[in-house]
């Protein structure tokens, strides 16, 4: 089960949770007094020292505004309060009336903290709102976002102004909003922390993805039982060679590669199967397939995706075979299943099965359903699809993964990690952890095949 603190909640979650803490005893002030003290404790700390403009709005956003300013003047800061609208819940009030400090027309410098909306936000801000937020995010050095910056959407992270500022930090209230890990806005929050106030779990089907624990292999494992992956190769071999290169690192015994011969440049550790497929994938210890990387989309191509979903083992598409996969093509298959799209595939796999959600997570999830397949759905804001709803949300460690054939490497490690699990959804968690930590560990500027190489060292530091 999720913890608490890896659950990511829509607003309306969010709200049910927080009636949950009230039937408990809990007040809408005590939750406010709580949220905006431990906020406070951070700003205190980055502001070192220098003056704090607080905006408020009229909502409990601007509620945990007001606390904070209380909190930060009683530890002697220079504080100033900037207030365009009337505070408008009773709570907001009530945290209005004890503050004891300055109201004023504009800040005085240091840190900008925005708490004028948080997940409340209904509609874009009007431009007299929207100009005063840039013109305090510009005339202070520092900017923090209270819950959420101030015209960004809670429920799926749309941008509802143009120019929204952009902040070095965003605290989340509570729990993480869909928001904080979507994009566009989850570009614009800066560094993202989570500020708890004892939120017990929601019930949320979304969570953040966790750090997996790996073993090492049993004392009496083999080659075969740690999970034997076959890459199904085509014309490109190059991209067929880096899945093989992920593969071999992440946890599989052994990495068979079926085409007719391997890339120049291809290690001694992959396995060259130059037979007929279906006979290759006919080996009944075979854990795992992947298919797509270098296939082509000419009629070879498509041959040979057919004789791997007709060979029903657990399998990976990714790449050239998603362009190539349809309702028909898996109507018979029963096996564990990932796809992993990147935007361009997705856009068009929902085209295929008819998926009519547009966000990325609810297409992501939709697609899973209807495909009965894990989904990962990748770019800077990767989301992990389950058919039973569940979904893992799984930001991407470093923008240097946009590179040629990192999909590919991924696609060879989560393979691998489905041959040695024989759990998609786990598989597609394990991989894409693993592909996220060799690229922090890879640092600046690398190839695919050097991301490749750090795969294993990102295993062993999971062990
Ligand atoms: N959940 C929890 O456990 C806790 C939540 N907490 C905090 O509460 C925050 C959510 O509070 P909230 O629901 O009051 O919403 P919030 O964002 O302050 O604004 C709503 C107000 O703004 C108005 N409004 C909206 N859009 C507008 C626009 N474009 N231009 C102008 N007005 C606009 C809207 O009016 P209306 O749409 O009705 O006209 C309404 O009056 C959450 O982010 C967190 O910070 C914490 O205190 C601790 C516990
Ligand atoms: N800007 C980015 N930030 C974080 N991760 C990214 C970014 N761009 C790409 N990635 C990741 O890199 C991989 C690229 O996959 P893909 O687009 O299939 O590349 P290719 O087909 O060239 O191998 C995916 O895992 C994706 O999530
Ligand atoms: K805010």
């Amino acid at each position: 089960m999720a913890q608490a603190s890896e659950q990511v909640l829509t607003v309306a979650q969010m709200r049910a949770a927080e009636e949950a803490l009230i039937a408990a005893g809990e007040t809408i002030d005590s939750l406010m007094q709580r949220a905006g003290e431990r906020a406070a404790e951070w700003i205190w700390r980055i502001a070192a020292g220098r003056p704090v403009t607080v905006l408020c709005g009229p909502g409990n956003n601007g509620g945990d505004g007001y606390v904070i300013a209380e909190t930060l003047r009683r530890r002697g800061l220079l504080v100033t309060i900037v207030a365009p609208l009337e505070p408008r819940t009773g709570a907001a009030r009530r945290a209005r009336a004890a503050y004891g400090g300055e109201i004023a027309a504009r800040g005085k410098g240091g840190v900008f903290v925005d708490c004028l909306f948080g997940s409340g936000l209904a509609r874009p801000l009007g431009a007299e709102l929207a100009s005063m937020v840039g013109e305090l995010a510009r005339t202070h050095s520092y900017r923090i976002a209270i819950d959420l910056p101030s015209g960004v959407a809670s429920d799926d992270g749309a941008l509802l102004n143009e120019d929204i500022p952009r902040y070095d930090v965003t605290l989340a209230l509570g729990a993480w909003k869909f928001a904080h890990w979507s994009m566009p806005a989850m570009a614009i929050m800066g560094q993202r922390r989570l500020v708890p106030i004892g939120l017990g779990e929601a019930g949320a089907d979304a969570r953040l993805l966790a750090r997996p624990r790996f073993a090492a292999p049993a004392i009496d494992a083999h080659k075969y039982t740690r999970g034997l992956v076959t890459v199904v190769g085509g014309p490109i071999s190059g991209a067929s060679q880096l899945a093989c290169e992920g593969a071999i690192r992440a946890g599989a015994g052994t990495v068979r590669l079926a085409a007719d011969k391997l890339h120049p440049a291809a290690s001694a550790d992959i396995v060259l199967k130059d037979m007929a497929l279906p006979e290759v994938l006919a080996d009944e210890r075979t854990g795992a397939v992947l298919v797509g990387p270098g296939l082509g989309l000419d009629e070879r191509a498509r041959a040979r995706l057919r004789d791997v979903l007709h060979a029903g083992r657990p399998t990976v598409v990714d790449a050239d075979a998603l362009r190539l996969i349809d309702p028909a093509g898996l109507e018979a298959f029963s096996a564990p299943l990932v796809l992993t799209p990147h935007e361009g595939e997705l856009a068009q796999l929902a085209k295929c099965f008819a998926i009519e959600p547009e966000g990325k997570f609810d297409r992501a999830r939709t697609l899973a359903r209807a495909t009965g397949a894990v989904i990962i759905a990748k770019g800077p804001d990767t989301v992990i699809a389950a058919p039973d709803g569940h979904a893992v949300l799984a930001p991407s460690a470093s923008s240097w993964l946009a590179v040629a054939g990192s999909g590919d490497v991924l696609a060879g490690i989560v393979a691998s990690r489905l041959a040695a699990t024989g759990d998609p959804l786990r598989a597609a968690c394990e991989g894409h952890w693993l592909h996220g930590e060799a690229a922090r560990r890879c640092g600046a500027m690398f190839t695919a095949s050097e991301l490749a190489r750090a795969v294993g060292d990102a295993y062993a530091a999971a062990l």
